[in-house]
């Protein structure tokens, strides 16, 4: 009896280390990684043709859970306004979206650190006649809910008639039906629209103070200190940089996130 009753807590011991030891991070299923993303926000995240999700935040993620040893990443699309609480409730493991980090958002999230710094953006038709902030007073302009965009224009648009949208491809289809003078969003996404619609960046507005970052359950502190290690080695190697220069190709290069050796200079 007593060697039995030593097996069999010895048994109950060792798998509930082995628990811990398999799924350090708490991820919903050991070994892999679910994602909250999504699918209209070229570059950053967005699904190429054969519906595979791509982008810098999406390669940038991909790399990072692979120095975290979780090669098994799987990304679904969302609109932005549920993303946030897909993740706080356990549906996702992590959010990846271009997901500015803020004070706010911490009250529902744990971010890790930032990997991403740059300009919100008003878009239209060239010949919307909108080319600052005070030339949006008495239009009609697009807003994502629950972004960044949304809340700024509120606060700062009050003459402004601003019409929500559950994403950007709605919006972008309002802008060229004309139903919308323009549409706010980021600047890289903005860009590649323009590009696609012949539309035009008419308003850049800095969002430096709210980087992107990978947003993740609150209290699941294992897990953002292992995305933060190898967030950092992304960087120093630099492997952040490779990829903005792949997806952001031209725009102005924030230093925070270069190499050490390449910073300062
Ligand atoms: N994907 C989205 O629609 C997100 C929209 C918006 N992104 C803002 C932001 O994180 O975009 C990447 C960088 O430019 C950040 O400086 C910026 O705050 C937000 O966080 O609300």
């Amino acid at each position: 009896a007593l060697v039995l009753s030593a097996c069999a807590s010895g048994a109950a011991g060792s798998s509930e280390t082995s628990d811990a030891d398999e799924n350090p991070y708490g991820l919903i299923t050991p070994g892999q990684i679910r994602v909250a993303s999504l699918g209209d926000a070229k570059p950053y995240t967005f699904t190429d043709e054969s519906g595979e999700f791509t982008g810098f935040d999406v390669e940038l993620f991909t790399d990072v859970a692979g120095r975290v040893g979780i090669d098994d990443v799987v990304f679904t699309g969302q609109d932005f306004s549920g993303l946030l609480a897909a993740v706080a409730n356990g549906q996702f493991d992590v959010g990846v979206a271009a997901i500015g980090i803020t004070d706010e958002r911490k009250q529902t999230v744990d971010f890790s650190e930032g990997y991403l710094a740059g300009y919100l953006t008003v878009m239209g038709h060239p010949d919307a006649g909108i080319d600052d902030e005070d030339d949006l007073a008495g239009k009609r302009l697009g807003v994502v809910q629950g972004t960044l965009q949304e809340a700024y224009a509120v606060k700062n648009f009050t003459e402004t008639e601003l019409v929500r949208f559950p994403d950007n491809n709605a919006a972008i289809s309002a802008v060229n039906s004309g139903s919308i003078d323009a549409h706010f969003l980021d600047y890289e996404a903005a860009k590649a629209y323009a590009e696609q619609y012949g539309l035009v960046n008419a308003i850049d507005i800095p969002s430096f103070d709210a980087p992107a970052g990978f947003a993740i359950a609150k209290g699941n502190t294992e897990f953002q200190a292992a995305l933060n290690e190898a967030l950092a080695a992304a960087m120093e190697d630099g492997t952040w940089k490779e990829l903005y220069e792949k997806w952001f190709p031209g725009s102005p290069m924030p230093e925070q996130y270069l190499p050490s050796s390449e910073q300062g200079e």
